[in-house]
């Protein structure tokens, strides 16, 4: 891969990046649509049918898969928060964008859309403290944070231009 999103659920991963990649001239990867490739189902139908432990294991069987691809890649709000996963992403050697939003950005972002099993199981609240949880992790595994809630998605993608060297 050339760069990474990582970041919580509606920080924009799947939207800055197919827009980043496009202004880069580079494919787009989405883990989300990977797995569902992968699984045959939708991620609310895998949650539902295999429970949340079968799809961390295809989450990571595709996150080693991008391994192999060049562009970028979005990956799911759990992804660096999961066992084993933090040392892939660091191993890729591709820098790491983490997408920041506060917590009344992101329910907003996400209310209404019934793709994220985790929001109907943890509620507003729940969220919060998901997302507060997971931070430490988001840290860890990348080296530019760009906080969104004020930005325009192009205004991310050329934040994002300007901070980090890719090939073009
Ligand atoms: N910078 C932004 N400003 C306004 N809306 C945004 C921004 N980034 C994402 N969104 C919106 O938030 C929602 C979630 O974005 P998405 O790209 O699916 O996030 P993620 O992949 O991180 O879960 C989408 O409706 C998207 O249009
Ligand atoms: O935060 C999470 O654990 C998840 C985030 C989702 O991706 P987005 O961050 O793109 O919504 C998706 O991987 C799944 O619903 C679980
Ligand atoms: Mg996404």
């Amino acid at each position: 891969m050339d760069l990474i999103l990582v970041g919580f659920m509606g920080s924009g991963k799947t939207t800055i990046g197919r827009l980043l990649a496009n202004r880069l001239g580079k494919d787009y990867f989405d883990l989300d649509e990977m797995i569902v490739e992968r699984a045959g189902m939708s991620i609310p139908e895998i949650f539902k049918i295999l429970g949340e432990e079968e799809f961390r294991k295809i989450e990571q069987q595709c996150l080693k898969d991008a391994e192999q691809l060049s562009g970028v890649l979005g990956t799911g709000g759990g992804t660096p928060t999961f066992e084993g996963n933090q040392q892939i992403l660091i191993q890729m050697g591709a820098p790491v964008v983490l997408l920041q939003a506060s917590i009344e950005t992101t329910l907003s972002r996400i209310a209404g859309n019934d793709d994220r099993p985790l929001v109907k199981k943890f509620g507003s609240d729940g969220l919060k403290h998901l997302l507060e949880q997971r931070q430490a992790d988001y840290g860890l595994v990348s080296d530019v944070q760009i906080v969104t809630d004020n930005l325009a998605p192009m205004e991310v993608v050329h934040k994002i231009v300007n901070q980090i060297k890719v090939v073009e």
